[in-house]
């Protein structure tokens, strides 16, 4: 395909992902009847697509619509490429540009939805600005290393996969060439390294785990906490999720870590209790926005008031769960205090202690996390 072709092929998947069809799904549904586009293209296709959305309001003032056509152009103008080479309307090219632009202002330049702005600001204060442009780019790649970090980075080498070690957590890797090659590498089929954010991994390594302590993981998911859990320590270690299916591939995942994990129902979570429990709580995964940028576009104040419900409800059921002198782990992948410092205020009281909170944000390179380490006061 030429760029301009890939251009047009953008335009009608955004198209199709403002009338509300998942950007996933219109991609996919592009690619079953697209056969003629070969693995770089697709690659590229998707960037622009995910790139657009990031950048939706921006690259709609830019753009002058927010139309599929509109979001290409503005983000061809944001990067100062020569738009009137590109829209040339011959063969696969999109029609020539007729359309007007207007610089973005405010939360529009920064791409924060309208409703958001004042919550954010009053949560990030001065790291509002930079932490909203860095939700405006692509995410790093992280991997998590089961062992020697150096050996991974030379093994990772040895397959035309760059990566060198991350700050944030002993174990996390950050990718900066070959990305695209991890699955289908030894390393990663071999399950030396595994795909995880640096802020995850730090979460986890933030958690006051020993070996021989019973853990439940209560919001378990595809399971990537467990498997780190599972990596720092011997631990009885069970995972649950209200949705079963989620949590599907992770006894895949834990033979190809050597991990032992049991996977929970509901009732069986709740008839034990545990020397640990993570509540990595469903949340509007507004940390995570520059992964998953369709979030940030369909959150609402309903619901987000509907989360912070459903996080108070988790929080209710998991508390008797944790033995006298045991810990409380609440994580969120939020910058919002209403899905933060404002859940674990719910617990306060004698019969908890906080012993230490700490926020990640964005701007350390990883997700932008939250967790809290409660701990379970025994009766005296
Ligand atoms: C943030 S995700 C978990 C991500 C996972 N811990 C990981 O590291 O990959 C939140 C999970 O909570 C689950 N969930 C939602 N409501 C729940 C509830 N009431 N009880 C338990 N799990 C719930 C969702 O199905 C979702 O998988």
């Amino acid at each position: 395909m030429t760029p301009a072709a890939r251009l047009s092929a953008a335009i009608d998947i955004l198209d199709r992902w403002l009338a509300g069809t998942p950007a996933e799904k219109a991609l996919t549904n592009w690619g079953r009847a697209s056969r003629f586009a070969g693995s770089g293209d697709r690659a590229a296709v998707r960037d622009i697509v995910f790139g657009a959305i990031r950048c939706r309001r921006s690259f709609a003032a830019l753009g002058g619509a927010e139309t599929g056509r509109g979001l290409v152009l503005g983000g061809l103008r944001a990067s100062g490429q020569d738009v009137d080479a590109l829209f040339t309307g011959i063969g696969h090219a999109p029609a020539p540009v007729t359309e007007g632009t207007r610089p973005p202002e405010g939360l529009e330049a920064l791409d924060c939805p309208e409703w958001l702005g004042p919550r954010l600001q009053s949560a990030l204060g001065s790291d509002f600005a930079p932490v909203m442009e860095a939700l405006r780019h692509r995410a790093p790649v992280f991997l998590r290393s089961l062992g020697d970090r150096d050996a991974a980075i030379a093994r990772l080498a040895e397959e035309g996969i760059t990566a060198q070690a991350h700050p944030l957590a002993s174990t996390a890797l950050e990718v900066t060439d070959g990305a695209r090659r991890i699955q289908n590498s030894a390393a990663y089929t071999s399950g030396a390294v595994e795909l995880q954010d640096a802020a995850s991994q730090a979460l986890v390594e933030a958690l006051p785990l020993a070996d021989g302590q019973q853990v439940l993981d209560f919001c378990a998911g595809g399971g990537g906490k467990s498997l780190a859990m599972a990596a720092r320590c011997d631990l009885r270690l069970f995972a649950h999720d209200r949705s079963a299916e989620r949590m599907r591939d992770l006894p895949i995942r834990a033979a190809r870590a050597g991990a032992r994990i049991t996977t929970l129902t509901t009732a069986e979570a709740l008839g034990r209790d545990y020397d640990l429990v993570l509540a990595d709580v469903p949340c509007s995964g507004s940390g995570s926005w520059r992964r998953a940028p369709e979030g940030k576009w369909l959150l609402t104040p309903e619901r987000l008031e509907g989360l912070v419900q459903t996080q108070a409800a988790i929080l209710e059921q998991i508390a008797p769960l944790v033995r006298p002198g045991g810990v409380l782990a609440y994580a969120t992948c939020s910058l919002l205090r209403e899905e933060n410092g404002d859940q674990i205020a719910r617990l306060a009281g004698p019969s908890w202690r906080t012993e230490a909170t700490r926020t990640f944000s964005p701007l350390e390179g990883g997700d932008g996390f939250f967790v809290a380490v409660l701990r379970k006061l025994t009766v005296a």
